[in-house]
């Protein structure tokens, strides 16, 4: 299916690697030229043929300075990916709500939300003009708020609340608005042995080779294995693009079918 991308602007964000990286190479792939920033530009990264920008996003300027380049390459922007976050923050840290700093929630919402809203704020006014479309990735953990640490589920169900907000405002303005929410993706934090996977794994007792095992059982996920990067990013690349014309305000659980609410 072409999805009629050919020729479009992007920025994503968190893009060095996991989903952010399959992100950039499913755009590329339909033809959009992509602005991708990472704290660290991997390998990986320039092999996909994106222009790559090194961002620290998690501090109060470090988006807008990221747009402004971005807009100094591309013009305008059709399509915004907010994808950072997760990483070494709140998502890194394990147990009940008292085990949390004050210091951890703040970078924790710097990461997973604050930077999203940054980086929304600097780019609306050109995905404005361009009618275009922003994506931001949040986690099905925002829906069942106890299913990780309280900070990091806090945070994307902020991300989530925000990304309706938008689509209600910017809609009559041209710009669709939505948000995905993976479950448990085949990335770094599930696959080094000493992240997120196994620190968790830990308090909960068992190995983390353990753990993943239970995963796909624990969480009632149909599909019975972690998620790839490249289909949260297929569905992401949709979401972007004008097929999506009738589509804004949502909320995708790309989750296997873990979580059953609405
Ligand atoms: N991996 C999962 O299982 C999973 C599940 C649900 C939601 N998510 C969400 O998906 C998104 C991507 O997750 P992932 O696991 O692919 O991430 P990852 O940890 O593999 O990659 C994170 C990316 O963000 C960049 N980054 C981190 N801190 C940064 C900063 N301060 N400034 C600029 N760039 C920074 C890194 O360089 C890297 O490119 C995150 O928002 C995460 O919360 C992930």
């Amino acid at each position: 299916m072409d999805l009629q991308l050919t020729g479009k602007t992007a920025v994503v964000t968190g893009a060095s690697r996991g989903i952010g990286l399959a992100t950039v190479g499913a755009l590329i792939g339909e033809g959009v030229t992509v602005v991708a920033a990472a704290r660290t530009i991997t390998p990986e990264l320039k092999e996909t043929g994106a222009i790559a920008v090194s961002a620290d996003l998690s501090t109060p300027d470090g988006p807008a300075r990221l747009v402004e380049r971005a807009l100094a390459e591309l013009g305008d922007l059709d399509i915004l990916v907010n994808n950072v976050g997760g990483g070494d923050s709140g998502e890194g840290q394990t147990g009940g709500f008292l085990a949390f700093t004050e210091e951890q929630w703040q970078q924790t919402f710097d990461l997973n939300f604050l930077a999203a809203v940054r980086t929304s704020r600097a780019a609306l006014p050109s995905l404005v003009r361009r009618r275009g479309a922003l994506v931001s990735v949040s986690s099905n953990s925002a829906r069942v708020p106890h299913a990780g640490p309280v900070p990091y589920t806090t945070a994307k169900a902020a991300l989530t609340a925000f990304g309706k907000a938008l689509a209600e405002e910017f809609g009559p303005r041209g710009v669709r608005v939505n948000t995905v929410s993976p479950g448990p993706v085949r990335t770094a934090m599930w696959e080094s042995p000493d992240g997120y996977g196994a620190e968790l794994a830990r308090s909960m007792g068992v190995t983390r080779e353990q753990l993943l095992e239970q995963i796909p059982a624990a969480m009632g996920m149909t599909t019975g294995r972690l998620v790839e990067p490249a289909e949260v990013a297929a569905v992401v690349a949709f979401l972007a693009s004008p097929l999506a014309a009738s589509t804004s305000g949502a909320d995708f659980l790309i989750d296997g079918g873990a979580v059953k609410t609405a």
